[in-house]
């Protein structure tokens, strides 16, 4: 069974058609890239899938049921924001996650953290904007999710310490999980992706195996987004 579908999903914000009736299927264990221009439909999209905004049109389906308290137990979502505490210790920040969700694993996070040099006992509001993502993905990437949503992970993170992060956090998750992370770090991060989706105005302009794509086309996808987008 497919994890996450989007069928005939229309989103308004006024007229502003943010997503126009949209057919999405993801299947188990892919990690996909959602890329698309600023404005594109990105964060709408992330929304309507973590039950933040109402669709005009259209039903989402996650792992069968539909957005809601129950799939808020199997999806782990890093929103666009940060909406850590900043007066918070990082460990406190795990305790409180540990509480709320009871697939939170506290040893893996606290593993994760060890690695990326961050101690338990800074606040929050101490740490540099990029550390502060860091502390959040990896306390996303703790649960035992069987989607995670990524909405622009890494985006303050200098770009010597992303690929150690992608490769630390990638090493230690159920493959059998799908994750969806939406991103404009692509040239980073595309040679973690199985599968990309294009988001051009509201609408998905492809949808393709990362692999297939490149072989077909000779480019990264990195260059074929450029080509795609260019303005
Ligand atoms: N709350 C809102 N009210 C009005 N318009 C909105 C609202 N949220 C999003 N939009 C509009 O919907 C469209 C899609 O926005 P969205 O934030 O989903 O894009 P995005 O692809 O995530 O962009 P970015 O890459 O810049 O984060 C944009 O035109 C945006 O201005």
């Amino acid at each position: 069974m497919s994890i996450l579908e989007l069928h005939n999903i229309t989103k308004k914000f006024g007229s502003k058609v943010a997503l126009d009736t949209i057919d999405l299927t993801l299947q188990p264990g892919r990690i996909v890239g959602l890329l698309g221009t600023n404005g594109s439909g990105k964060t709408t999209m992330i929304k309507l899938i973590n039950d933040l905004l109402t669709p005009d049109q259209g039903t989402i389906q996650i792992d069968g049921k539909k957005p809601g308290i129950d799939t808020k137990k199997i999806v782990s979502y890093l929103p666009e924001r940060s909406y850590l505490d900043p007066g918070m210790k990082v460990k406190e920040v795990l305790d409180f996650f540990n509480d709320f969700y009871a697939d939170f694993d506290m040893e893996k996070a606290q593993a994760l953290l060890q690695d990326f040099s961050i101690s338990l006992d800074s606040r929050i509001k101490t740490l540099s904007k990029g550390t502060r993502e860091k502390v959040q993905l990896v306390l996303v990437m703790s649960r035992k999710a069987k989607l995670f949503i990524l909405d622009e992970p890494m985006a303050g993170v200098d770009p010597a310490a992303r690929d150690h992060i992608l490769d630390t956090i990638l090493s230690s998750y159920d493959e059998k999980a799908t994750i969806l992370i939406s991103t404009h770090l692509i040239a980073d991060v595309e040679r973690v992706l199985d599968e990309v989706i294009f988001l051009d105005h509201g609408k998905i302009t492809r949808q393709e195996e990362a692999d297939s794509l490149r072989i077909r086309t000779g480019k990264s996808i990195d260059q074929i987004f450029r080509e795609d987008f260019r303005c």
